[in-house]
């Protein structure tokens, strides 16, 4: 069940913190810069969603992605799955996950997710000089731009999509700054964990036929989750699908305002912050408007952090009277107990529990 009370997304301006403003040092620039960190603050008590604006990444970059995931996901099943891989990397087919057993729930609604997915992610080259392991950093996969049946638009996949993938990366780091200063944390604290974050950009197509009547209502785009990592940037299409979860444990349709970017909450931040920010549920309901299938894509970009941050509340996020409520992990250990449910179809039964009874408390329509 969907409930209307005043459940909302916050829409934050970030451009105080954002290219030449950032470096400005007039009370006026410092005073906007400090609103910016207790809005965001706010939204992260409270919702664990925001909408961003301000965020300097401009619509022709936009488009480029667009354009990208057209060009790729346009193309037969078969050519897709030219670009499989053993890893985090490449095309991910219809049906083939189900992001409710990352969370150690049982899966419910009968079916896998009916979203078809292209992943890249850095590779072990992106932090020059780290050496970094390849089993973390993986090679990414790309589609091959030879051979019959591959669409003539794919030229413009791995530029464009690398052009999307570093200025989000950029936007991702000055908002682990911005999450430092609203956490009234020392500067570093949280830079330390992000500076070769093991990043990864999911472009995601939900694959119902567009315009046709829906007759599966209880089908999943994607099941219910939370992401695993420090923060996640999505781009998506103006269309219905995903849905948050309120404190209040009803679900609630989010659609991002002309040009902002959402931005989300994972695991880690809930970790560090000891629960008192949330890494909130959500999930994706067949996109309907009016009755009949649109289509809608999105492009998730994860900020996960350093492979080798060890997470644990941070001291001073502990209120008087609490305890931790989780124990030490690093963030490999977090996102590969999280991949082995989601992706091996098994139930993750790694220290998911709070957020497992979340979805069983929330009504399940
Ligand atoms: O497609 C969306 O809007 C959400 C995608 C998402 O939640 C994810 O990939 O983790
Ligand atoms: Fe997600």
């Amino acid at each position: 069940m969907t409930s209307e009370t005043d459940f909302k997304v916050p829409v934050i301006d970030i451009s105080s913190y954002v290219g030449a403003e950032a470096g400005d040092m007039s009370p006026g620039a410092m005073a906007a810069r400090q609103q910016v960190a207790r809005e965001v603050d706010e939204a992260c008590r409270s919702v664990g969603f925001m909408q961003i604006k301000g965020h300097g990444v401009p619509e022709r970059t936009v488009q480029a992605l667009k354009d990208a995931i057209d060009a790729f996901f346009l193309q037969d099943l078969d050519v897709k799955k030219r670009t499989m891989s053993p890893y985090n990397r490449g095309y991910t087919a219809p049906n083939s996950e189900n992001l409710s057993l990352s969370l150690g729930v049982e899966a419910t609604y009968g079916a896998n997710d009916f979203f078809e997915a292209f992943n890249i992610g850095a590779d072990q080259h992106c932090y020059p000089p780290l050496e970094l392991p390849s089993e973390v950093y993986q090679p990414n996969t790309w589609p091959s731009l030879e051979g019959d049946r591959v669409n003539p638009n794919l030229a413009v996949f791995r530029p464009n999509l690398e052009l999307w993938f570093s200025a989000i990366a950029k936007l991702a780091r000055t908002l682990t700054k911005v999450f430092e200063v609203a956490l009234k944390l020392p500067e570093g604290t949280l830079t330390k964990l992000d500076d070769h974050s093991m990043d990864v950009l999911r472009c995601i197509n939900y694959t119902l036929e567009p315009s046709t009547a829906v007759t599966f209502q209880d089908q999943m785009g994607m099941g219910e989750h939370t992401d695993y990592g420090m923060l996640t940037v999505l781009w998506a299409d103006r269309v219905a699908g995903l849905q948050v979860l309120a404190k209040d444990g009803t679900w609630h349709d989010v659609l991002p305002e002309e040009g902002a970017l959402l931005v989300n909450l994972g695991d880690v931040m809930g970790r560090l912050t000891n629960d008192h920010w949330l890494s909130t549920l959500h999930r994706v309901k067949p996109p309907i408007v009016n009755g009949k299938v649109q289509r809608r894509r999105s492009a998730a970009f994860f900020h996960d952090g350093n492979m080798d941050a060890v997470i644990k509340p941070l001291p001073s996020l502990v209120s008087e009277g609490e305890e931790p409520l989780y124990p030490p992990l690093t963030v490999w250990e977090h996102v590969t107990n999280k991949l082995s449910g989601s992706r091996r179809l098994e139930i993750n039964q790694q220290g998911s529990d709070r957020e497992a009874a979340r979805v069983r408390a929330s009504i399940r329509t």
